[in-house]
């Protein structure tokens, strides 16, 4: 499963923050590997430098921050050593990040179908017109109903799962190769949450797209996630194959996170309650053996 090329190498990032008259070390020398066609998950406690490794990587560090030491290539380039007229180029072409919160990032002067048009007008050498097709070819492609419709409408007038298979389909559109989650589905509702993490597994498996996932979300890491890095404080503390992460934490604080929630409610509801009294960690390895087990059922068949 892991064979498939490297696509995200990052290599000793460190990241610092000013704080006043002191400085802030928020990430401490980490380093992660996003192969394509797999979803990696960045999980860790609040606090812990997931989201600030994400901007740096993306190149969106707020001002006060600044990157110390560290490299990450995509393919042969350096992120974090291209001016910043170049890294929007590569934003725009071969990465792409979607939110929490999607409404954020959409403009909300601007229709839908203006920011769709200008996105695919600017990464591809076509006319608006065939722009517009493809928008809607893209928009129906993440199950975006009355792609029409929708071209016309602002972000403020549609919902936030919307909102994020907008995102989405503009991530896509400019073909990019490499996909950045910062807890995606968060805002969402439960049924809605389902709908785009589905979506992310299939352009994970159709189009071979590689995701640096973050998440609080440790029954979506079990399904989803082939390969888990987990972030305490600034630095990497445990990484590995997602089932032996959770089957085998080697690190107290991954076996304190294992322990601290249960793995997926759905289950929880489907337990007896005799069963809600058994600690949390036992139940989270019995989800986990299930989930290998069906997927390995997948896989043969
Ligand atoms: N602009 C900033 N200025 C100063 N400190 C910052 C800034 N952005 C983040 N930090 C600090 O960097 C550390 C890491 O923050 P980060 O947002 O990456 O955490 P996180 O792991 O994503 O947490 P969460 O799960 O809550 O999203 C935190 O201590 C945070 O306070
Ligand atoms: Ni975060």
């Amino acid at each position: 499963m892991h064979s498939g090329n490297t696509l995200l190498s990052v290599r000793q990032l460190s990241i610092e923050f000013d704080r006043g008259d002191r400085t802030f070390e928020a990430v401490r020398g980490i380093s992660l590997d996003v192969k394509a066609g797999s979803i990696v998950a960045l999980i860790g406690e609040s606090g812990s430098g997931k989201s600030v490794t994400a901007q740096a990587v993306f190149g969106l560090l707020e001002r006060s921050g600044r990157v110390t030491a560290g490299e990450a290539w995509l393919g042969d380039v350096d992120l974090l050593t291209r001016k910043p007229g170049e890294l929007r180029r590569i934003r725009g072409r071969d990465m792409a990040m979607i939110f929490q919160n999607p409404a954020s990032c959409l403009n909300p002067a601007f229709t839908i179908g203006h920011q769709m048009i200008e996105t695919i007008v600017h990464h591809r050498r076509v006319s608006r017109r065939e722009a517009r097709d493809i928008a809607l070819v893209q928009l129906e492609q993440v199950g975006l109903a009355e792609p029409e419709r929708l071209l016309r409408r602002y972000s403020f007038q549609i919902s936030g799962g919307m909102c994020q298979r907008v995102m989405i389909a503009l991530a896509l559109v400019s073909g990019a190769r490499l996909l950045i989650a910062d807890e995606p589905t968060t805002a969402l509702d439960v049924t809605i949450q389902a709908q785009i993490l589905d979506e992310l597994d299939r352009l994970r498996r159709e189009r071979g797209i590689g995701i640096l996932l973050i998440t609080h979300d440790l029954g979506v890491v079990a399904e989803l996630a082939d390969f888990v890095y987990v972030m305490k404080e600034g630095e990497i503390v445990e990484s590995g194959d997602v089932y032996d992460i959770f089957e085998q934490p080697k690190h107290p604080y991954t076996r304190e996170l294992l322990d601290s929630r249960f793995l997926y409610e759905r289950s929880m509801e489907e337990s007896p309650s005799s069963d809600r009294r058994g600690n949390h960690a036992a139940r989270n390895r019995r989800f986990i053996q299930d989930l290998r087990t069906s997927k390995e059922v997948v896989n043969q068949s």
